[in-house]
């Protein structure tokens, strides 16, 4: 089934050069980037992001390396989109990740894993509302 989902390329990636050898990952594969821009978060805007995480131990650590540089935000879209291109991230701890996976290849701890793809249909429509307008993704 085609469908879309929400990755972003969060401030390591950016820092460190690595946006072109990851996006060439998902058109190897064979999946249309619909839509893509440069952002950068302000705090309410990752609070509002990682709601989720709030209390949690790593709670501040995750903010200020959100909102520590810019980021690139996308919607991937492709047959199986969200498990396919969450399969291709690998897991959240790095370490632990597979190499051949994003973050298995790029990244080595939390909370700067590089990579965030959607995990569900629900999350990815979410995600996809709160960083795009409408007009700003594209069928053709
Ligand atoms: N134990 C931890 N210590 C530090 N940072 C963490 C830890 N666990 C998660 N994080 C950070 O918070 C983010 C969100 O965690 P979550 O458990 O939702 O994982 P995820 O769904 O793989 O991540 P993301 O939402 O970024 O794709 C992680 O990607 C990572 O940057």
């Amino acid at each position: 089934m085609k469908e879309r989902t929400f990755v972003a390329l969060k401030p390591d990636a950016v820092k460190r050069k690595l946006i072109g050898k990851i996006i060439e990952r998902f058109e190897n594969k064979g999946f249309e980037i619909v839509a893509m821009k440069m952002i950068k978060l302000d705090r309410e805007m990752a609070e509002k992001y990682y709601e989720e995480h709030k209390g949690k131990e790593f709670y501040e650590r995750l903010i200020n390396f959100m909102t520590s540089g810019r980021m690139i935000v996308m919607v991937v879209e492709g047959e199986n989109a969200i498990s396919v291109v969450r399969k291709m991230i690998g897991k959240t701890n790095p370490a632990e990740a597979e190499p051949g996976t994003i973050r298995g290849d790029f990244a080595l701890t939390t909370p700067d894993n590089i990579i965030h793809a959607s995990d569900s249909k629900e999350s990815a429509e979410r995600e996809i509302k709160l960083f795009f307008k409408e007009d700003e993704i594209f069928d053709k």
